[in-house]
């Protein structure tokens, strides 16, 4: 800690004031009003790379900086890596796999998983996602007919559906999210982001930022430290690897026994081929494997849905593009219907342009995964396409990084940048896809130069998964119902829990994460 105190190479770069020598910017960060409050204010003053306090008086760098992000996430390889702390909280959640490993161990997780994630690949899930999505629509139906009225937690009902999708496309299993509300892993991740990630108390902070001077034989005792927020984590870890370890006995089996091989066409099935083929030094663990199981059902449901749930939020309040939409998928299934067909293929889905407009303008302006935090493996000179001017009053274009640094990228903030989005960038507007030009953009993300599913070799391996899923069910909620505001005056607050989480205001303890619409049958 000393070293890096002294080593303090951000002097020059203007930022806020720190407001504590032993947490710096730490709490403010989690204390925020709503996701980006701050850093929406600070890119205001400061352009978009400044300068924050870290802990015991060490500095951070926060940036939204496209060039800046795209040389971190994509042009770096592993020379930008995960904090400590941040992969000890993330094997905590999630276990031994892809998302805590860092440098060559992550290429090996990264080589078995890809062949799961391929386009054509996850083409093949499209009928199933029709299929859970309907399931969700038969369901919801009767309950809103009874009473129109009636509010609607809309963010549950997509949690459900897409636990059911994850369960069935990666491990061919029906969690019971729609059919069962006892379901183990329903519970299990109920309020998990109110228990463990939102407010963190002071010394909780400081106390994980200290994991980064810490040797690693300690660092597999501190998850044991008895805290609330750690023995809630591992409870709900311990009940998705239960389920995950059975899981993948009985698919080893199935998959690797002869005859059966090209049956199966589930995530984890086509994992345990890639596995049994690799060289056996660089295959994948047992452990690691049913920790892939762990990511993909947690990373897979909770994301889609909360980020559909935002896009509905908006669509309530812009009802004019919500009957767009909705036009234009009748159009869509008229014509789907006339050459004969009964389901959207996936070039019915592609061509339905205000609806994917719909989509990527939710995940520009409500990023779920609102920053992400990373440390300079070596010395760097980090490059800017928006200049900053430094607490000498000079321009520069570039920043020289020390070994060690810490940086937040700001992914609510670079969605958010002017020069990128248009001066309307802090609206919601799906028809501004119409008119930007992204080849004059800089290229960073994996969609639509969006920073939102991350970068280059950490990005996010279940983007495409992701986008297939909500023009699916997109296009069957919108045939079905219409969202509408619900009778009771709800403000909704978007929190920094981990993820980015929908609440009422004032009413965070009483309904915990929600999302509440009218919801009624399109007639
Ligand atoms: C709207 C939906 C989603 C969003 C916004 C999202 C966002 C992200 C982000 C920002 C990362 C980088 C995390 C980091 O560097 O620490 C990531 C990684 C990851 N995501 Fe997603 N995700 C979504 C959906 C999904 C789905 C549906 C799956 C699986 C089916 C998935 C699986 C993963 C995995 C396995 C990683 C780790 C990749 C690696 O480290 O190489 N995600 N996601």
């Amino acid at each position: 800690a000393v070293r890096r105190r002294r080593s303090r190479s951000l002097d020059n770069i203007r930022g806020p004031p720190s407001p504590s020598w032993l947490h710096g910017h730490g709490v403010a960060l989690t204390r925020q009003n709503e996701v980006g409050e701050l850093d929406f204010k600070w890119m205001k003053e400061y352009g978009a790379t400044w300068r924050i306090g870290g802990h015991l008086g060490t500095q951070q760098l926060m940036t939204a900086d496209p060039k800046a992000l795209q040389h971190i996430f994509m042009k770096s390889g592993y020379n930008y890596g995960k904090r400590k702390d941040v992969q000890v909280v993330t094997e905590m959640f999630l276990g031994p796999g892809i998302v805590a490993a860092e440098g060559d161990k992550h290429q090996r997780h990264r080589k078995i998983m890809n062949p799961a994630f391929s386009a054509p690949q996850l083409r093949t899930f499209l009928s199933l996602f029709q299929d859970i999505g309907l399931q969700m629509c038969e369901k919801l139906k009767p309950e809103v007919e009874e009473n129109p009225d009636k509010t609607v937690f809309i963010n549950k009902w997509l949690a459900r559906t897409t636990l059911d999708i994850i369960g069935q496309a990666a491990f061919d299993y029906d969690y019971g999210g729609l059919s069962n509300s006892e379901s183990p892993l329903l519970k299990a991740y109920s309020g998990l982001f109110l228990d463990t990630a939102l407010y963190p108390s002071k010394w909780l902070i400081l106390y994980r930022s200290l994991w980064n001077y810490l040797p690693n034989f300690l660092l597999r005792i501190v998850p044991y430290t008895p805290i609330k927020a750690h023995n809630r984590t591992r409870r709900t870890a311990r009940t998705v690897q239960g389920i995950g370890r059975e899981l993948f006995s009985q698919k080893t089996k199935e998959v690797l026994s002869s005859g059966k091989a090209d049956t199966h066409k589930d995530v984890m099935s086509i994992l345990i081929k890639a596995n049994s083929s690799e060289d056996p030094r660089t295959q994948l663990a047992e452990d690691e494997m049913i920790a892939e199981m762990q990511t993909l059902t947690f990373a897979g449901h909770e994301t889609t849905a909360s980020t559909l749930s935002w896009m509905l939020y908006e669509l309530v309040k812009h009802p004019n593009y919500q009957a767009k939409m909705r036009a234009e998928i009748k159009a869509a299934r008229q014509a789907m219907l006339a050459r004969g067909d009964s389901r959207f293929s996936m070039e019915d889905l592609d061509s339905m342009t205000t609806v994917m407009n719909a989509i990527k303008e939710t995940l520009r302006f409500h990023p779920i995964v609102f920053n992400l935090q990373r440390y300079a493996v070596k010395d760097d000179i980090l490059p800017l396409s928006e200049p900053i001017i430094t607490t000498t009053g000079e321009e520069i274009h570039a920043i020289p990084i020390k070994a060690g640094q810490w940086i937040t990228a700001s992914l609510a903030g670079y969605n958010r940048l002017r020069s990128v989005w248009g001066e309307d960038a802090d609206e919601w507007n799906p028809d501004r896809f119409l008119r930007i030009d992204p080849t004059k953009q800089i290229r960073v993300g994996v969609f639509g130069n969006l920073m939102t599913f991350s970068a280059g070799i950490r990005g996010c391996i279940g983007w495409r998964f992701s986008l297939i899923e909500m023009q699916a069910l997109t296009a069957e909620l919108l045939e079905n119902f219409e969202f509408a505001r619900p009778k009771e005056d709800y403000d909704i607050v978007r929190l920094p829990a981990g993820l980015m989480i929908p609440v009422v205001r004032g009413k965070l303890y009483e309904l915990g994460s929600v999302m509440p619409l009218r919801v009624s049958v399109v007639q």
